[in-house]
């Protein structure tokens, strides 16, 4: 029998979801190995960068006592007692009037206290021994890279929950991570619900169409860092489905399924949370797309009930699943990150729900439009492959004018510390507002 059910807002059934979150556990991974995973430590410096004084110039290491005098008309003479490259150290004391050749990120001799690059330099061969002339003093620490001056030992590097990237893998390496402390990634079973699902590999017949979202969220699972188990399709059998998501929950920390949620009569996803004795956090949003997207707990454990249709699978995903991956990755910042920014062109749809338009931005005089792609209905796919945007208008409105100033949710970014907001209604702007 048809059940109505009530629609909540987008900021409610974040907040909900978010209070299921647990902070997933932290295992050691090579370093090789760590890209695009989360720290799970910080990383505090236990030495000084640089640790040692050092020359950040290929030049010449000198006292600078020795230079004061120094001018273009009275150049001082410095005898160069030796050559050192970065990795070896001064063999010889260095003593008033000599200097030593230097190469960039040699460790400063003892006695020196300043460099003179090699384009401030004269060199001269005489009596079979080698000067530089300088035309100008140094003075103690001119040109010298001092120990610690970039990072002092005790300084918090990297906070945990943070992505490494090739610059966190740098920081890393630097302080001899050689093992690296990670989260674990959450395991998200993944179930494709849909009697017309084909296998990719599959070619159509009447009535059937090939299963987008399990690769979809599968991608959608890595890119929020988790590792995705797609368990397959299930037809819209009831049995075969409330076994395949029983059977499963306890192999994964999250379960989702695509499709089945909504009231049709082979909507089994309901009865089967009911079934399962889960507790239903919402069935009903008041978005679009996405407006079945449905999320339940058992035992500790969510079950993401995302919509059928693929944009409306998608944007579940991105404001539901998302944060919660990124919570159990130890990230501060779990939410879809979102800007204000100005919208292209008109949109005319009248809006009872507030809608996540997929879009496309761009900087235009150094601020942020958003331009919506393709058809927008929750059963598109084709508009997907070139989103990076959702722009969420408000519920309640006749649609948007270009030039309107919007909510942007940027797709494909680290995220936000600020869970989303749902938009208000624009403010009518009336002709004396100019004055
Ligand atoms: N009487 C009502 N009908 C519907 C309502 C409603 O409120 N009252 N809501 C509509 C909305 S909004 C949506 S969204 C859909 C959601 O449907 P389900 O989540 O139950 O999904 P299905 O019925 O299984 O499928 C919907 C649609 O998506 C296609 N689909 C399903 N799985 C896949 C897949 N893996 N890859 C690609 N496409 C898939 C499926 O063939 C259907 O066309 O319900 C509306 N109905
Ligand atoms: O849940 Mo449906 O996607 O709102 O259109
Ligand atoms: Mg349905």
């Amino acid at each position: 029998m048809f059940e109505e059910r009530t629609a909540i807002k987008v900021s409610e059934a974040i907040k909900r979801v978010m209070q299921f979150c647990k902070k997933g556990e932290i295992e050691y991974i090579n370093i090789d190995d760590a890209e695009g995973r989360y720290l799970g430590k910080a990383v505090v410096a236990d030495h000084n960068i640089p640790s040692f004084d050092r020359t950040p110039l290929d030049g010449f290491a000198v006292i600078s006592e020795d230079t004061a005098s120094a001018s273009p008309e009275n150049p001082v003479r410095l005898e160069v007692i030796e050559t050192v490259g970065a990795g070896n150290l001064a063999k010889r004391e260095v003593k008033a009037g000599q200097a030593v050749r230097v190469m960039t990120g040699t460790m400063m001799p003892e006695e020196c206290d300043a460099i003179a690059m090699f384009e401030l330099t004269n060199e001269i061969e005489e009596d079979g021994k080698t000067w530089i002339e300088l035309k100008r003093p140094f003075k103690k620490g001119d040109f010298v890279s001092f120990e610690g001056e970039e990072t002092k030992k005790g300084d918090v590097l990297l906070e945990a929950g943070t992505k490494i990237h090739a610059g966190v893998i740098a920081v890393l390496a630097t302080f001899g991570y050689s093992e690296v402390p990670v989260v674990k990634k959450p395991v998200i079973g993944i179930y494709a619900t849909g009697t017309e699902l084909l296998e990719v590999d599959e070619e159509l017949v009447p009535g059937k169409i090939r299963n987008s979202n399990a690769y979809m969220i599968k991608t959608q699972v890595h890119q929020a860092g988790a590792e995705a188990v797609y368990y397959g399709q299930l037809a819209d059998d009831f049995d075969q489905c409330y076994d395949a998501v029983k059977n499963t929950l306890d192999k994964v920390d999250a379960l989702i399924t695509t499709g089945g949620v909504s009231v049709g009569d082979f909507d089994y996803l309901p009865e089967i949370y009911q079934k399962l004795g889960a507790n239903v956090l919402f069935n009903k949003i008041a978005m679009r797309p996405g407006s079945v997207t449905t999320v339940a707990e058992k035992d500790g454990k969510l079950l993401f009930g995302l919509s059928g249709n693929p944009s409306a699978c998608f944007v579940g995903f991105e404001l539901y699943t998302r944060p919660w991956v990124k919570t159990f990755l130890h990230s501060d910042k779990p939410f879809t990150e979102w800007v204000k920014g100005t919208l292209t062109e008109d949109f005319p749809k009248p809006n009872p729900f507030t809608r996540f338009i997929r879009s496309k931005i761009s900087f235009e005089g150094g601020k942020i439009t958003a331009s919506p792609v393709g058809m927008d209905k929750s059963q598109v796919v084709t508009s997907l492959a070139h989103s990076d945007a959702l722009v969420a208008v408000p519920g309640g409105t006749r649609g948007y004018k270009a030039g309107d100033e919007v909510d942007i949710l940027l797709l494909f970014r680290e995220g936000t510390k600020d869970p989303f907001k749902d938009p208000e209604k624009l403010r009518v702007k009336k002709s004396n507002d100019d004055a």
